[in-house]
């Protein structure tokens, strides 16, 4: 209800609603004709942009997909899609009805700025391939079923990931249509300060095009900065059975490889993951796109090491708790169900300390001194400290290791201790750097600035 009040009243609606609501009581007062012509101009402009959804799944329905497709119609309804796409888009521009859009979106964007010179990622692929989604349910804590209410992206999005997260970057989010060779699309700039270029493929979708599309994207990246890290996310897996998941990846693997190598783009270093944002997956995949771009990766990496061989621990993961991404773990393999389980305590943690945790100034969820423990029944218990106020370490043990406690209790003092250490140094050495500001930021906030507690 409070979402559906939303949708209608926000201010860039009004117009919509007013015309809506107005049509309504025309007709009621006895002008049906008017009414109605009031009433669906509303409509129009109020739902006008999920069109392209609509025409989307209306295209996948069998039979109508038939139809759709003879010459004469399916020109007409793609002339009706640029239409409403628009010819061109605003680099650096910012549709305002975007985040106002029926979910509870929780960041302040900047959306004009990079003042600090944070790390960029960009968001790419065609059309209706998920990108928006990705970044709405990593990020912005909006459930997967939403998404299908989301509306086309027709400008570049920017999107500050820093006010209540530890890591630190922007996400654009780029129309499905983006012309490369548009005079409007600024290549340097796009891609000279960018970190990482996550490009979407719909898995469940003939991905041909996107393969070409995901060619010309990463030769025209790699020309302007080589230092870009290329993921590809083969998106939208739940619908496809185990055996198809594996032979897209492999297939499109193979393709998008041998299409660069053709070309002459030998070096060039694709990492592939197959996402859907109805599990964790997508949340893995971008846990490991961030973790690329943090310069403390290996120190991290070893500390966790050092902690879990003895603290007789099984697997560690130092967690970013508000998007639920890990930014570092140990150096055993990771597989899905740990990585799950591990989210699942976040939550639970986070959803009991805010309904019996007291209310503290700053009304973080657990504070420096809070310990919680999960014990499941095939003897395993799930650890999870608070780092900081952002981070927490969430392991996964035996319950006979659990028997020494205090050892673990102790080894995680030290390995905080280290962390803010490491973080320390870093912050020195910025802080020396400051004056020659090089232009590409830090990821990661350093310690002493996101209220650590002693
Ligand atoms: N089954 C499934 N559907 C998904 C997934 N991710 C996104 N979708 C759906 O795909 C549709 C398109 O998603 P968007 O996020 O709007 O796609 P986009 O790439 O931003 O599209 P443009 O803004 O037009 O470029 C929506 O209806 C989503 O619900 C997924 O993992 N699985």
């Amino acid at each position: 209800m409070k979402k559906t009040i939303f949708f209608f009243f926000q201010r860039t609606k009004i117009k919509a609603s007013s015309f809506f609501f107005l049509g309504i009581l025309i007709v009621f007062l006895g002008w049906p004709i008017i009414g109605m012509i009031a009433e669906l101009y509303g409509f129009i402009l109020l739902f006008g942009g999920f069109l392209p959804n609509a025409v989307y799944y209306i295209r996948r329905l069998p039979g109508l997909n038939i139809v759709l497709n003879l010459p004469g119609i399916s020109s007409s309804y793609e002339q009706e899609e640029e239409d409403h796409y628009g010819p061109g888009y605003e680099v650096g521009s910012y549709t305002k009805d975007y985040n106002d859009g029926p979910y509870d979106g929780e960041s302040d964007l900047n959306v004009n700025s990079n003042p600090e010179g944070k790390p960029r990622i960009l968001l790419m692929g065609l059309r209706r391939s998920g990108k928006s989604s990705i970044q709405k349910v990593v990020f912005h804590k909006m459930s997967p079923n939403e998404t299908l209410f989301l509306e086309s992206t027709n400008k570049i999005v920017k999107d500050e990931i820093s006010n209540s997260s530890f890591v630190q970057f922007q996400i654009w989010d780029f129309p499905g249509q983006v012309d490369f060779f548009d005079s409007n699309f600024d290549c340097e700039m796009i891609f000279g300060g960018c970190g990482a270029l996550v490009f979407v493929i719909d898995a469940q979708d003939d991905y041909i095009d996107a393969l070409m599309k995901l060619n010309l994207t990463v030769t025209r990246a790699y020309k302007v900065n080589p230092n870009i890290r290329f993921e590809v996310f083969i998106h939208k897996v739940d619908g496809l059975s185990d055996d198809h998941k594996i032979e897209a990846q492999r297939d499109i693997h193979q393709r998008a490889n041998d299409e660069l190598m053709e070309e002459g783009f030998d070096s060039v270093n694709l990492s592939f993951y197959l996402t859907s944002i109805y599990d964790h997956s997508i949340f893995e995949a971008f846990s490991k796109v961030v973790q690329k771009l943090i310069p403390q990766l290996p120190t991290l990496e070893n500390l966790l090491n050092i902690f879990v061989s003895n603290s007789g621990i099984e697997k560690a993961f130092l967690f970013d708790v508000v998007s639920k991404i890990y930014i570092a773990t140990d150096s055993s393999p990771v597989d899905m169900q740990s990585y799950e389980l591990c989210c699942d305590m976040i939550d639970v943690v986070v959803d009991i300390s805010c309904i019996y945790g007291t209310k503290d100034a700053d009304g973080a969820a657990f504070d420096h001194q809070s310990l919680s423990l999960i014990k499941l029944n095939n003897s395993t218990i799930l650890y999870l400290r608070e780092v900081n106020r952002f981070l927490a370490l969430v392991c996964i043990l035996r319950e006979d290791h659990f028997a020494r406690q205090g050892l673990i209790d102790y080894n995680f003092v030290c390995f905080r201790n280290a962390i803010q250490e490491v973080f320390e140094v870093r912050m020195q050495v910025q802080q020396a750097s400051h004056n020659a500001n090089t232009g590409v930021g830090e990821l990661i906030q350093p310690l002493n600035s996101v209220a650590l507690k002693e």
